[in-house]
């Protein structure tokens, strides 16, 4: 039988507890064989914004996971470059896998019409969605809505962005991320200056 495989984007700039914790509710629910998390090279919605160099957000990803046996990744989109649409990826990982799941933050389902290809996408994955609390005018329901799972997963309301604001401002993260990935931001210094 055929693994069906969880498939989880993001820029990871750090990974933290919101990603993990929502995600392993999601193999359950979902009933996965495994998850496998893919750090883009840069995001296509966040192309004006300065990401981390990659290879340290890919460490902390493995330090985060490589205990995990269901948690797995790809470097796929970093090694390849340039701006990382997510059609590709599935494209490339169905060479491999029959039967994958797409998982995205509820966030990125109010604005799945505006990703390249994403009727191609949901012909090729299923849209499985984590619960995420947004701003009202973020966006509204489009069509894709109809046919996502939007999970009950817990809201961790906690993003990449508060944490690298509070490492700058010299605030612990202590519990916000895996303590291998909190160490590895304190040794090379990372988010200390803008
Ligand atoms: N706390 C959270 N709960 C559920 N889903 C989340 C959470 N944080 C991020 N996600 C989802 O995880 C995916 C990857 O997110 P990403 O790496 O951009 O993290 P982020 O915390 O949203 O980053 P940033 O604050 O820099 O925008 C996206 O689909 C996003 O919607
Ligand atoms: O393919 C797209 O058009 C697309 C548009 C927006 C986001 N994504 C992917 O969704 C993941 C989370 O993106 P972001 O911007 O919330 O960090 C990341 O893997 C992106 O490559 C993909």
């Amino acid at each position: 039988m055929s693994l069906k495989v969880g498939i989880f984007g993001g820029t990871f700039d750090p990974i933290h507890i919101g990603h993990l914790i929502t995600t392993q509710y999601v193999l359950e629910k979902r009933k996965l064989d495994k998850i496998i998390f893919v750090p883009c090279h840069i995001s296509p919605h966040k192309t004006d914004k300065n990401s981390s160099n990659p290879i340290h957000r890919l460490n902390m990803l493995r330090l985060a996971i490589e205990d995990i046996p269901y948690f797995d990744l790809t470097d796929y989109e970093i090694r390849k470059g340039n701006i990382s649409y997510t059609y590709d990826t599935i494209v490339e990982l169905r060479k491999t896998y029959a039967n994958i799941e797409l998982i995205i933050g509820y966030d990125n389902l109010v604005v799945f019409d505006k990703w390249h290809n994403p009727d191609k996408i949901v012909e090729l994955a299923k849209l499985v969605v984590m619960k995420r609390v947004i701003d009202k005018e973020t966006g509204t329901k489009n069509k894709y809505f109809e046919n996502a799972i939007i999970l009950d997963t817990p809201t961790i309301e906690i993003s990449s962005s508060e944490l690298r604001e509070r490492i700058k401002n010299n605030l612990p993260v202590s519990f916000m991320v895996p303590p291998k990935v909190e160490e590895y931001i304190r040794k090379i210094n990372l988010y200390r200056e803008s």
